[in-house]
């Protein structure tokens, strides 16, 4: 039997178990990936909100990006909450060589704010320049840019840093917009999931498109495909009860495997 891909992820645990390195690790090994991780930051969080934030030293973080890259064939970095602008740049200086899918995250949807000032500053003249591609929500496009532009607007504005760029369209919306270096956005449109169990959908989504370029798509063929895993994980957790917030999409499969148990004795 063939390897899978290797994906590297690079960011922070939710605790919940609903974003962050939680849902990237699941989402890679849901659509055939062997996902590697590399902690930027641990914090305490729940349904409810971010309650603590302990970020990784970024000696710790570059010691786990060496062990990573020594040893396994990474395909494709994503990254999510790199919490530092010293991270930043370190991704940006130690990874370029690869494709990178960048989620700029910058805050929880509960408000927390997860990357402040110097770490918008460091995506922009950084990574975004040396990324494949970028996923920001509108909140985080507003924030890159300095505008208050429309989605389509903010998504060519930013692919102008020289990376491709979907600006994603979560609450009422059921549209991502696309742009390339130099070009108009494009809308990638999808059916919406009537539910609040959303919590962790933007890196799963970004998780999804690394995992479709490391299994040799393009990005218009991988992008769609992440909204349509996001959309069926939506609907998996759509009536779930799980928490006092916004609850997690589902990570589990959409199969209930019980054969391995029935094999024990
Ligand atoms: N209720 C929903 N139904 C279907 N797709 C959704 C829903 N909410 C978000 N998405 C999709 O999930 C992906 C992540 O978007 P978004 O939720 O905006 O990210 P973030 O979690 O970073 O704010 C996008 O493809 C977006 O269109
Ligand atoms: C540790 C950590 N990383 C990223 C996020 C943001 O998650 P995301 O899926 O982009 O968005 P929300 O689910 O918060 O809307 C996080 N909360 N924690």
């Amino acid at each position: 039997m063939s390897s899978p891909p290797v994906v590297l992820a690079v960011a922070g645990t939710d605790s919940g178990g609903a974003a962050g390195l939680a849902a990237d690790l699941a989402t890679l090994g849901a659509l055939g990936c062997h996902g590697a991780c590399a902690v930027t930051a641990v914090t305490a969080q729940d349904t409810t909100g971010v309650h603590g934030i302990h970020p990784v030293p970024r000696a710790v973080v570059s010691a786990q990006l060496d062990a990573v890259v020594a040893d396994l064939p990474v395909s494709v970095v994503k990254t999510g909450m790199l919490g530092t602008s010293a991270v930043v740049r370190l991704v940006a200086e130690r990874l370029a060589h690869l494709p990178i899918v960048v989620d700029p995250v910058l805050a929880a949807t509960s408000g927390a704010v997860l990357g402040d000032g110097d770490v918008v500053r460091a995506y922009v003249t950084q990574l975004l320049p040396r990324a494949t591609l970028a996923t920001p929500n509108l909140d985080e496009a507003r924030a890159l840019t300095g505008l208050d532009g429309s989605p389509a607007e903010l998504a060519a504005r930013l692919a102008d840093l020289g990376c491709a760029v979907v600006v994603t369209g979560g609450g009422e919306a059921a549209a991502d917009w696309f742009a390339l270096p130099g070009g108009p956005a494009r809308a990638f449109e999808h059916v919406r999931v009537d539910t609040s169990n959303d919590h962790g959908t933007g890196c799963t989504f970004a998780s999804a498109i690394a995992a479709g370029l490391a299994n040799g798509h393009e990005l218009d063929v991988a992008i769609p495909a992440a909204a349509a895993f996001v959309t069926g994980q939506l609907t998996v957790s759509r009536d779930w009860d799980l928490g006092r917030g916004r609850g997690p999409i589902a990570h589990t499969t959409t199969t209930n495997r019980t054969d391995h148990l029935e094999e024990t004795p």
